[in-house]
């Protein structure tokens, strides 16, 4: 379980320094034997090693992919996590396998290069988890076999270029992603050495678009499943004498885990990734394709998508680049990516690109950033918002900063500030209070606040494509943004009636957009409004109920699955007072406030002299409606119409606290 007491893994470099077994040879530990393993150690952590976490669906080609990176690693150092050595099965020709007998490492000679070849062999280390998955509570076997590998570049004497990690196909990244910062926020000795450092996701090209419409739940497909007997393994699984797939489930029929939507799951797989790689299209057609391709960058505008077959991608599109000490000591810092990234951090970015698409499109200007490359990263500022990326005046989602910025408007765009720990957060690795990543989630936590200090940067393609693609296939997002709350059941039997028309369109097999595109005016009639519905594919945000304060909830919705729950409080419930100094600027630009440095100047004392007038006219705060809607030929007239419908005005009392 996240969060409970774990053991240091680094502890081993220790215990091992001396030339122990351990699962390592001493002709293994030699070399390096003569090492201080602090001043390893404090190496180490001024140049953590970069780790790459593969997710995807269940035969994506996850293992396909890891094999052609390390046979084409080209003289790099990498170590590997995964579940089955075996399946990995890489040509040992082009791998210099290092490690030890006996041990979970693998253990054989150095392969013979064979003459032709042109490039230095790949050195390896490959650890092999005995069970569990690393996102669930076997994370901390992950965290321990990440320790046996880095405990083994110290006794070899050479840090890793990279250390790669396959995770199982119902893996999901959010957790594992959660992980590493828990594990770095309670001070794992293993973290000073290694840093998360990418997200790829595997998608299958020639199945993504039909396991979109899934109404299957991971529970009713038992082979996702560790049944407990041994037979949960998929594809590859072996002889069924244990499980075999990388980073085999753990979650059983019965676990909540297993109630989990295979869209929601496959969804937040593509979410969760800076990089995309997009497989098996000698499967598809050229149209299909592009269709999955619009679909992926639609749910994840930043990524940067990587066609493959058989995983045949160069290595630089996949592991991050430049990571060797003398590179890190010439480069700037590096933007953060996904890996550093929360949920509330990811929703602001869609939030921020939805906008922004939006807005070129009525502008008549590029629909994508101008992003070019995979080493080029999207900066946002502490509140999430896309670095040069602001919004005139007036336009959903500018941000008012200056002293002259004295104009009434509501920052739609803003994502708001609160964590929550859906995700099974763990309590034993919160931060306290007023730290960065600090997740309020009991009674007695009085407020929650924003991950402000997540500089939330996905690193994007050239885009330019997809844009025309999207138009094709008719796919589109927009931002619903109000700053009037919902009434409770209203909004619920529109979400009813959402998910129920998803659930009817995905077991009649007919995708977002089989139907006619509806017409504005559809909203008339409830067989027009199914349409409406029918044609969203996901939808997800902040929302603010009448009667429920000072509570915020999300929204969540992929295809068939929906998910309407309590996230955390708004900021304006919350005294100023206990406001984080640091984040007070943040937390401002989500308020729908008139000047933010007005408000900043009376936070900062000169409220006495000015009557308060710039705090008092931030009326509701943050509270807010912020949703964004993607789908195929979505009506967004419709849309905001029906959920128009269910507001209600702003409750007596309702201001800051
Ligand atoms: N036609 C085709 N088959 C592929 C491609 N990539 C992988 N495969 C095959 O798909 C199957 C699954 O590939 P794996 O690499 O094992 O997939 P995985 O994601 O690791 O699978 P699990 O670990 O079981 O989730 C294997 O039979 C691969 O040979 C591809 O691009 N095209």
């Amino acid at each position: 379980v996240h969060g409970t007491a774990r053991p240091s893994a680094f502890a081993r470099v220790r215990a091992l320094s001396g030339g122990a077994g351990g699962g390592i040879s001493a002709s293994a530990a030699a070399p390096s034997a003569a090492l201080d393993p602090e001043k390893w150690l404090a190496r180490q952590r001024d140049f953590p090693v970069p780790v790459t976490i593969i997710s995807g669906f269940l035969g994506a080609g996850k293992t396909t992919l890891l094999k052609h990176v390390l046979e084409n690693g080209d003289g790099c150092r990498v170590g590997v996590l995964v579940n089955d050595v075996a399946a990995v099965n890489i040509d040992a020709k082009l791998v210099a396998q290092r490690g030890a007998a006996g041990g979970p490492a693998t253990a054989t000679a150095a392969g013979a290069l064979p003459a032709t070849a042109a490039r230095t062999p790949l050195e390896m280390d490959m650890v092999q988890l005995q069970n569990g998955c690393i996102c669930c509570s076997a994370g901390d076997e992950m965290f321990g076999a990440l320790g046996e590998l880095i405990s083994l570049s110290y006794m070899k004497g050479a840090r890793y270029d990279h250390v790669v990690v396959e995770a199982s196909g119902v893996a999901e990244p959010r957790l594992v992603r959660d992980a590493f910062q828990e594990a770095d926020a309670a001070g794992y000795q293993v973290m000073q050495a290694v840093r998360l450092a990418r997200m790829v996701t595997v998608v299958d090209a020639s199945t993504f678009a039909e396991q979109l419409n899934s109404i299957q739940k991971l529970r009713d497909r038992p082979e996702l499943l560790d049944d407990g007997g041994g037979g949960a393994a998929g594809a590859g699984a072996g002889d069924g004498a244990a499980p075999l797939a990388p980073f085999a489930p753990v979650a059983s029929p019965a676990d909540p885990a297993a109630n989990r939507a295979i869209v929601d799951l496959l969804v937040e797989q593509v979410e969760t990734a800076d990089v995309v790689v997009l497989n098996k299209l000698d499967c598809v057609s050229a149209q299909q394709a592009a269709l999955v391709r619009s679909l992926v960058l639609e749910l994840n505008g930043y990524a940067h998508v990587v066609d493959a077959t058989y995983g045949r991608v160069a290595l630089e599109e996949v592991l991050p680049a430049g990571y060797s000490i003398a590179e890190v000591q010439a480069r700037a810092p590096q933007p953060e990516t996904v890996a550093q990234s929360n949920e509330v951090m990811d929703h602001k970015a869609a939030i921020d690109l939805a906008l922004q698409k939006h807005r070129s499109a009525t502008d008549g200007g590029s629909a994508e950033p101008a992003h070019t490359s995979v080493g080029h990263a999207h900066e946002h500022d502490v509140a999430g918002t896309a670095a040069g990326a602001e919004p005139a005046h007036g336009e959903p989602g500018h941000v008012c900063a200056g002293s002259d910025c004295g104009h009434e408007h509501a920052h739609a765009s803003h994502g708001h500030a609160h964590e929550h720990d859906a995700a099974g957060t763990a309590a034993g690795a919160n931060p306290a209070h007023g730290e960065p990543g600090h997740v309020c989630a009991g009674s007695d936590c009085g407020h929650e606040h924003a991950h402000a200090s997540h500089g939330h940067a996905h690193e994007h393609d050239a885009g330019g494509g997809e844009t025309t693609a999207s138009a094709r296939f008719g796919i589109k997002s927009f931002v619903y943004a109000r700053r009037r709350p919902f009434e409770r059941a209203r909004l619920t039997a529109l979400f009813d009636e959402l998910t129920r028309v998803q659930r009817e369109e995905a077991a009649a097999g007919r995708m977002p957009n089989a139907r006619e595109t509806p017409s504005a005016s559809a909203d008339a009639d409830a067989g027009g409004r199914s349409a409406v519905w029918a044609a969203v594919l996901r939808s997800k945000g902040f929302v603010w109920l009448a009667d429920a304060e000072p509570s915020a909830h999300y929204w969540s919705h992929a295809r068939v699955h929906g998910e309407l729950g309590e996230l955390g409080q708004w900021w304006a419930a919350v005294p100023r007072d206990t406001w984080p100094r640091e984040f007070v600027e943040s937390i401002l630009t989500d308020f729908d406030a008139p000047s933010k440095a007005a408000v900043l100047r009376e936070l900062d004392g000169e409220g006495a002299r000015s009557g308060g007038a710039a705090l008092e006219r931030v009326g509701v705060g943050d509270r807010r409606q912020e949703l964004v809607f993607i789908g195929v030929g979505l009506d967004e007239a419709a849309i905001s119409a029906a959920l128009d419908e269910c507001l209600v005005d702003v409750p007596a009392g309702i201001g800051l606290a």
